[in-house]
């Protein structure tokens, strides 16, 4: 059963109107920006489309030459939505596109009016949308699936209106946009329905994902140092316990500042937390490939690190002692040094839990303190050194 053009019509107002009331309600929670350009878009639409239905009554420049401008408005707002979304500048030379649009008002009267109006607004539809599904290509960034759907939706929209110029070009074709005759304006219709559905969903979807992902990272992050928090560590850890093995140790540095409480007492909160920022970014930089790092809470960090020795350990350990130290020294006075203790423990078995392999790391930890401090602590719990003590099992200074 072939819906005639005024239905197709009704229906479209309906969905863009549902399209805009949804990415609108979508905003409501998410409060980005791209979500009320494109739900303005799917207003217009709607807009447009209740407009189109006059020229059934013989109002032909409000029921063609308005309601397309508005059409080509609506994709516009889309593109402006996606420039926010990604970012991305627009030249002010996209503003010619209502020049464009006012000039269709000069066209003269006659048989080929209806395929020029068609022809242009197609093309100027076309680059608009183009335009915003280049604008969401990957770039070296790692796109979000929304992103992925809704960069090939609007392509294949955008190519539909280019394709839509092809009939125009044939001689004899029927196009007759006052009485909404010809096969080009069935299909259009039927292709904007469509479009609508999947553009709206892209969208939410687009927004939403990157909401997840954001959202994602900062429960995985501690908000000060921008580390992993134990949360995160507990997740990602797992994978590298396991692969310890005699051939390729694991290890765990737990390290704690000496006399942090000093900092705050005497330079403020703000003091302690610059120097838990560069206590941060050092563990950051000297971290081997394939380690994990994090803070733990308080003036706490924990490296794991894979492919293992005490001499890496202890060469790591001593690195940052040596830095900390001395970064510390130049920015606080203070009674005593502010410097590190490290508990660490070398394992050659996957061991029971990360819970648990702090716990040994703490054992440790704790006697490097006992110890008079600026120190690591190294436990080898290999089976070699267990057949063989080694000479690390000590305090090192
Ligand atoms: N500036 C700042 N201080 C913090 C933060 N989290 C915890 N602290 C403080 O860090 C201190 C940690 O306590 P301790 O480890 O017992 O203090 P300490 O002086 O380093 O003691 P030792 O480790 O025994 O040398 C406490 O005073 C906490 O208030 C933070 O995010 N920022």
């Amino acid at each position: 059963m072939a819906l005639d053009p005024s239905t197709m019509l009704t229906i479209t107002i309906a969905l863009a109107l549902a399209a805009a009331l949804y990415l609108a309600i979508e905003w409501q929670t998410a409060r980005e920006s791209p979500l009320l350009f494109w739900s303005a878009g799917f207003a217009l639409i709607s807009i447009g489309c209740t407009l189109a239905l006059l020229r059934n009554s013989g109002l032909l420049l409000v029921g063609i030459w308005f309601a397309n401008g508005l059409l080509i408005t609506a994709h516009w707002l889309f593109l402006l939505g996606v420039a926010r979304f990604t970012e991305a500048r627009l030249s002010r030379a996209w503003y010619l596109i209502f020049v464009a649009w006012a000039a269709m008002l000069l066209l003269p009267e006659g048989p080929a009016w209806s395929k020029v109006m068609l022809l242009v607004n197609s093309l100027l539809v076309a680059l608009v949308t183009l335009r915003a599904s280049q604008l969401l290509r990957p770039m070296g960034r790692s796109m979000g699936v929304g992103v992925v759907q809704l960069r090939y939706v609007l392509l294949g929209h955008g190519l539909f209106y280019i394709a839509k110029t092809i009939p125009v070009l044939v001689p004899g074709t029927l196009i007759d946009l006052a009485a909404f005759r010809g096969e080009i304006i069935q299909v259009s219709l039927v292709e904007g329905a469509m479009a609508i559905m999947l553009i709206a969903l892209s969208m939410t979807g687009t927004v939403r994902y990157r909401r997840e992902k954001r959202i994602e990272r900062l429960a995985a992050r501690d908000p000060l140092t921008a580390m992993y928090n134990r949360r995160a560590l507990e997740a990602r850890a797992p994978h590298l316990l396991l692969s310890a093995s005699p051939a390729r140790p694991g290890a765990l540095l737990l390290i704690d500042i000496d006399n942090f409480k000093l900092v705050n007492d005497l330079h403020g909160h703000t003091a302690g937390d610059r120097l838990l920022v560069a206590l941060g970014e050092m563990i950051r930089v000297g971290l081997p490939e394939g380690a994990l790092a994090a803070r733990l809470g308080g003036d706490e960090f924990v490296i794991l690190l894979r492919n293992a020795s005490p001499e890496r350990i202890v060469a790591l350990g001593d690195l940052l002692r040596q830095q900390f130290h001395d970064m510390a020294a130049r920015t606080f006075a203070t009674p005593q040094a502010v410097t590190l203790s490290i508990g660490a423990s070398l394992f050659d078995q996957p061991p029971a839990s990360l819970a648990a392999l702090i716990e040994q790391g703490d054992v440790a930890l704790y006697e490097s303190k006992r110890g008079g401090r600026n120190s690591i602590r190294l436990v080898d719990r290999t089976v070699a050194a267990t057949e063989q003590p080694t000479e690390l099992n000590r305090s090192l200074r």
